[in-house]
């Protein structure tokens, strides 16, 4: 579905992304973890042409997106929940749902909101409430939610468990699952709780520096001694 072909991103001159090759299949869980700065977030903005790849390439469904603006890349199906929510904080719960459904025909509107809140029951019952009041897993359900109502077939999310209680951070993980398995919506997700998501991913992959240094399946990855010393504190 997505295969992301010698993808290299720079900064001015810092080169983040030095040369990716990997690919998301129709249906999956794909889970990216690394340490901080390793390039995570610049591969899943880059996936939405924003910074624009310098080298290589990036397929949706056979498109080539790696020169396409992101307007267009989310009407061909991809829609991201980025790092640190960015959802419209004065805007209310439901305004924010009416902002991810703005590239969609209307006639989808109520059915993808029932979708989504029967995804997040919460959202539902916060649909007056400004965004930005709500706690902070309650803002990831929407940013989620938002990325939803632009009915993607392929989602990106970036770090869905950053900052949250380990309950919230379950819950979170949970509904991504159900996404994938009963909305069948393909996951391609950035993490840096590494167990969470690995146990969640068909597969893994392993970025260090800008690089892609492993991937396998996420129970393999799980398993493997380098990434428990490197990514799993105390060998969770
Ligand atoms: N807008 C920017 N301008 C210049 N350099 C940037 C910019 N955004 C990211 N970088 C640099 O690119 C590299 C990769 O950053 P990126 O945010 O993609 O990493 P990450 O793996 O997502 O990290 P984290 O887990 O901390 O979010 C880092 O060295 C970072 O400093």
């Amino acid at each position: 579905m997505l295969k992301i072909e010698g993808v290299h991103t720079f900064y001015g001159n810092i080169e983040a992304l030095k040369g990716i090759d990997m690919e998301v299949n129709e249906g999956e869980i794909v889970t990216l973890i690394g340490a901080n700065g390793a390039g995570k977030t610049t591969l899943l903005m880059t996936c939405c042409g924003s910074p624009q790849a310098t080298k290589g390439r990036i397929l949706f469904e056979g498109n080539d997106i790696s020169r396409m603006p992101t307007h267009e890349i989310c009407q061909l199906g991809i829609q991201q929940s980025p790092e640190g929510r960015r959802i419209f904080p004065r805007m209310s719960v439901y305004e924010n749902l009416q902002m991810g459904a703005c590239t969609q025909d209307p006639k989808h509107f109520d059915s993808d909101l029932e979708m989504v809140f029967d995804l997040f029951p919460r959202l539902k019952e916060r649909i007056s409430q400004r965004a930005g009041t709500m706690s902070g897993g309650e803002q990831q359900m929407l940013a989620i939610g938002r990325a939803l109502m632009g009915r993607p077939r392929l989602l990106l999310l970036d770090e869905p468990s950053l900052g949250l209680a380990p309950l919230v951070v379950k819950q979170i993980f949970e509904t991504i699952e159900k996404i994938n398995r009963e909305n069948k919506v393909t996951v391609f997700l950035v993490e840096q709780n590494a167990f969470h998501a690995l146990k969640l991913a068909h597969r893994g992959y392993v970025m260090v520096n800008g690089n892609i240094t492993m991937s396998g399946g996420g129970a393999e990855l799980l398993a493997n001694p380098e990434v428990r010393a490197a990514y799993l504190e105390g060998g969770h």
